[in-house]
C-alpha cells in the first residue's frame, strides 16, 4: 500500500533526565526529517542519545526523563509531544510500530507469543484476529522461523535471536506505516543480521513504510538506510544520504566512526579505533562543541560556541572546522 508512508518532522527537540546534578540533556536541540517512504539510520556510540530520541517519537520518555522542548510532528497524528492517554496508546502500535532496545526481554513470560499477538490486536481494535495471526506467522516465516511453533512458544523457549525476530514481527504486524527499530539485530550473528535487514527492507518497500533504524553499528545501517544521521553527545552532528555520508564523511566524528570499521574501510589493517570515550550526561560540555575533546580539528571557537547544524545541499553538518562544499 504505497502512498501511506508518513513524513516526520522533529524540530528543536530537547530531552532531559533528572540527575543529582539537576536536569541534564540527553538529546539537545535535535532537528531531523524522516521523508515518507525512506529508511533513516541513526548511528552513534552508546550513550549518545539514540534511544531517548527514538522514545520521543512515541512520546514515551519516562521519568526521570521528559521532553523539555521541541516538537515531533507525524503526518496523520500531529505533534505527538502533545498527545496523552488513550490517544497516545492508540497511536503506538497502530500508527507507529516499534521495537525498543532489549525487546528480546520484553515479552510477557507467562503468555505464548500467539496469545500476545491476539492481545495486541484486541487492544487496538483489530477485527480480523485470524488474519492478524496469519500475518504474524508469515512474518516469522520470512525471518527464517517456524511461525506456528514460535506462536505456540513462551519467551523462555526462544533464543535471544528468535525473540529479537519476534520483536520485529510485533512491530510490523499491526501494519503501522511508521516503524522504529532500536538495535533490531544486536543479538544476531552477522549472516542472520544481514538476512533480517534484507527482510526489513523488503517489508518496508512492500508496505510503503517510513522506517527509522537505530544502531551503534554503522555497518548495519549502511546496508539498509537511505539516509544516515550521526549522533554524538545528544547532538546530531551529520546527516545526509547514506552513500554520501559513508563515501565522503565530513564531520570528524563520522570520519572516526567509519575508520573504526574494517568492513567499511575494506582493510582490517587500516581500521583504527576512535581514541577516547564519548561523554556521559554528567561530562557532556554545557557550552561549545560536544565532540571537541576527541577532535583532531579542534579550534578555539569550539570551546565556546556550539556549532550550528548547517545545510548544504542534501548534507547537514554541525562543525566549525568543516566548510561543507556547496552541492555536496
Ligand atoms: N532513565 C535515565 N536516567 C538518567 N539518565 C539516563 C536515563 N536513560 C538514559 N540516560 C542517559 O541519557 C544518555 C543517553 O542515553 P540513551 O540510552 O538515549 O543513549 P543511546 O545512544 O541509546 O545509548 P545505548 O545504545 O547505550 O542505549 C546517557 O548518558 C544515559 O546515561
Amino acid at each position: 500500500m504505497p502512498g501511506q508512508a508518513p513524513g516526520v518532522r522533529i524540530d528543536g527537540l530537547t530531552v532531559v533526565y533528572k540527575t543529582p546534578a539537576g536536569e541534564l540533556p540527553a538529546v539537545r536541540d535535535v532537528s531531523l526529517r524522516l521523508e515518507p517512504g525512506t529508511i533513516t539510520g541513526i548511528v552513534g556510540e552508546s550513550g549518545s542519545g539514540k534511544s531517548t530520541l527514538a522514545l520521543s517519537l512515541l512520546n514515551a520518555v519516562q521519568p526521570p526523563g521528559r521532553i523539555a522542548a521541541g516538537s515531533v510532528d507525524i503526518d496523520g497524528l500531529g505533534d505527538v509531544v502533545g498527545l496523552r492517554g488513550e490517544e497516545l496508546r492508540k497511536a503506538r502500535g497502530r500508527h507507529v510500530g516499534y521495537v525498543f532496545q532489549a525487546a528480546q526481554n520484553s515479552l510477557n513470560p507467562l503468555k505464548t507469543v500467539g496469545k500476545q499477538v491476539l492481545d495486541l490486536g484486541r487492544s487496538h481494535g483489530v477485527e480480523d484476529l485470524r488474519g492478524l495471526v496469519r500475518d504474524a506467522k508469515e512474518l516469522l516465516g520470512r525471518m527464517g522461523l517456524d511461525g506456528a511453533r514460535v506462536l505456540d512458544s513462551h519467551q523462555h523457549e526462544l533464543s535471544g535471536g528468535m525473540r529479537q525476530r519476534v520483536g520485529i514481527m510485533l512491530a510490523l504486524v499491526l501494519n503501522a506505516h511508521l516503524v522504529v527499530l532500536d538495535e533490531p539485530t544486536t543479538a544476531l550473528d552477522m549472516i542472520t543480521q544481514a538476512n533480517i535487514l534484507k527482510i526489513v527492507r523488503e517489508v518496508h518497500a512492500e508496505r510503503g513504510l517510513t522506517t527509522l533504524v537505530i544502531t551503534h553499528d554503522i555497518g548495519v545501517v549502511a546496508e539498509v538506510a537511505d539516509r544516515l544521521a550521526v549522533m554524538y553527545g545528544g547532538r546530531l552532528v551529520e546527516q545526509g544520504p547514506t552513500r554520501q555520508v559513508l563515501g565522503d564523511p565530513r564531520h570528524p566524528y563520522t570520519k572516526g566512526l567509519i575508520r573504526a570499521i574494517p568492513r567499511l574501510t575494506g582493510d582490517i589493517s587500516e581500521a583504527r579505533a576512535l581514541p577516547g570515550r564519548p561523554p556521559t550526561l554528567a561530562t557532556v560540555p554545557e557550552r561549545g562543541c560536544v565532540f571537541r575533546d576527541r577532535c583532531e580539528l579542534r579550534m578555539d571557537v569550539c570551546e565556546t560556541d556550539d556549532p550550528a547544524a548547517t545545510a548544504h545541499g542534501d548534507r547537514i553538518v554541525a562543525c566549525h572546522a568543516v566548510k561543507v562544499r556547496e552541492h555536496a
